[in-house]
């Protein structure tokens, strides 16, 4: 197979951006693995590029004091975190806009002392009474810290010209039951254009792509449909195990941690129908057809592994069971595979199968869009019944992100013999390398006030209303072959058993 680059027209000028208004971002979770690796890094980047208001403060809330949350202090603590550029001259400046409040989620008093502390923020920075609340904790506080947010008149905009929003972190209850109540308990306090529900897929740049390739290009999407495309195939694979996240990941597992949000957010932009706007209603209506016309999944269709101890790199990698605060007889799955059935005029008859998993052979995620073969079999082989590969659009979301276009070609020579041939485009080679990692660009659309990249209370309970089943039939059930996959592998045979079954196996990453 040979590999043909795509010339590149430079971008046009980037448009002016609107800048969002000066506001306090209040992180509940400051001192948590997310703030640092991720959300103060994504601040930063945003201050760097200039794209945040000059009237702008962070407030970080967490339990223990400053000095243990960050040690030394705040500019040490934020540089060990990673992600910055400890020697940027614009990183004392960004230093000088954070601020640490150590209060207990679950004390009314804290929240007193917090909205003092931000009225003296406002006086003090022009920040004029704009609120972001960053729920970047453990799922189990969601509900306490809304609930005193608005206990303590925190929740609503105190004129018409100031705003109060929410952004609330994944996973967003733990099956329908809870994602209802919780949507309720939200609901009581904040109005439905206040929440901004996050899943940090929709933020990178190659998830978005997903639309502007579909709906921005006149050439792929008539082709977009049952009548081309045999079968879809989404991999989210993780080389990571669960670095030391054992008692979440026993709760959650490869389903509800990312299948029920990432997976099912990148299906959607996969297999939804052309919006009528890019207006955040327009956009969720046509996702939360996608998730309701799926079909409900057959047990059979729903495949469970778990890691077990291997060798990598000539490395011993411990399996699931031995990790730090894991059951040495858990049943949590640390992989899943799904066969998916939309039933719509698009899609019906093309089988969606995806899987994701933590230990596999490498980080990759992406989208494999599988053609079907040409109705006539003209370039055959004298005598041969072999069939051509058939083309493919590859997505690759992440890393080294781009799109593959795979397609025959003659082989130079007397025959008409014919190669697999690949059309490649990278992001980098076309726009330069990204610091982007997904949050950057919510939190800024959360200040602007755009929750089009966000998720809906709907579409929440429509993707939980899918994995709900599976969730309950599987507790039921346990297997008594777990861990079925070796650390470092593609996942358990049960997986591809569940392709094989049609014909058909998973594309070779
Ligand atoms: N980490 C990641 O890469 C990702 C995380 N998420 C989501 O983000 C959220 C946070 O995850 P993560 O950062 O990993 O979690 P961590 O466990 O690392 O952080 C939890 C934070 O909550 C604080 N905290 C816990 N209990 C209390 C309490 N009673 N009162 C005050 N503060 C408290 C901790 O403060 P202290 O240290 O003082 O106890 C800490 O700041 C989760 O919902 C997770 O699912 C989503 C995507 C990726
Ligand atoms: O939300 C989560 O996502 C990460 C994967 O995010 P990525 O941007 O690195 O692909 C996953 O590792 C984690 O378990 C999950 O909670």
């Amino acid at each position: 197979m040979t590999n043909t680059e795509i010339s590149v027209t430079p971008p046009p000028p980037a448009a002016p951006e609107r800048k969002p208004d000066p506001c306090i971002v209040v992180i509940f979770g400051a001192s948590g693995d997310l703030t640092k690796r991720k959300l103060l890094p994504a601040l930063y980047h945003l201050e760097q590029g200039n794209l945040l208001p000059s009237e702008i403060a962070v407030v970080g809330v967490a339990r223990r004091p400053l000095e243990q949350s960050f040690p030394p202090d705040m500019k040490e603590g934020v540089i060990a975190g990673g992600g910055v550029e400890k020697d940027d001259p614009k990183l004392d400046p960004f230093i000088s806009k954070v601020s640490y409040h150590a209060m207990n989620f679950d004390d009314p008093k804290g929240y007193d002392s917090l909205k003092a502390v931000l009225s003296g923020i406002d006086e003090k920075f022009g920040t004029k009474g704009n609120r972001l609340f960053y729920l970047a904790t453990a799922p189990e506080y969601f509900s306490d810290i809304i609930k005193l947010l608005g206990e303590h008149g925190m929740s609503k905009p105190t004129s018409d010209r100031t705003w109060v929003r929410t952004i609330i972190e994944k996973p967003f209850g733990h099956d329908l039951e809870s994602a209802r109540a919780l949507n309720d308990e939200v609901n009581k306090v904040f109005d439905e254009d206040q929440i901004f529900r996050i899943d940090h897929y929709l933020g990178k740049e190659t998830v978005q792509n997903i639309l502007v390739f579909r709906f921005a290009n006149s050439i792929f999407e008539n082709v977009w449909n049952r009548n081309y495309i045999d079968h879809v195939e989404i991999t989210a694979a993780e080389s990571i195990g669960i670095e030391g996240r054992g008692p979440f990941y026993e709760g959650a597992g490869a389903l509800r941690d990312v299948v029920q949000n990432h997976v099912m957010e990148v299906l959607s932009f996969i297999a939804m129908e052309p919006p009528v706007s890019f207006e955040a209603s327009a956009v969720r209506a046509e996702k939360v057809k996608v998730w309701r016309a799926i079909q409900p999944i057959a047990p059979e269709h729903a495949i469970r592994g778990q890691y077990g101890p291997s060798t990598i790199n000539g490395k011993p990698a411990a399996g699931y069971r031995e990790e730090d605060r894991v059951s040495p007889t858990s049943q949590t799955e640390t992989y899943a595979a799904l066969k998916l059935e939309i039933e719509n005029w698009r899609w019906a008859g093309v089988p969606f199968y995806i899987r994701a998993g933590k230990r596999m052979t490498k980080r990759l995620t992406e989208i494999t869009i599988m053609f079907k073969q040409p109705p006539l079999r003209l370039f055959k082989k004298e005598g041969t019944s072999e069939h051509i590969e058939p083309n493919f659009i590859s997505m690759r979301i992440q890393p080294d992100d781009g799109i593959t276009l795979r397609f025959g070609a003659k082989v130079p020579g007397p025959s008409m013999d014919i190669s697999a041939v690949d059309m490649d485009f990278s992001y980098a080679d076309a726009f330069g390398p990204s610091s982007n990692n997904g949050y950057e660009r919510l939190l800024l659309d959360a200040m602007l006030g755009d929750a089009t990249l966000f998720a809906h209370r709907d579409g929440v309970e429509a993707t939980w209303a899918l994995i709900t089943p599976i969730l309950e039939n599987w507790k039921k059930t346990p297997l008594s072959d777990l861990p079925n996959y070796p650390a470092g592998s593609w996942g358990p045979a049960t997986s591809d058993a569940l392709l094989k079954a049609d014909g058909r196996k998973w594309r070779k990453l």
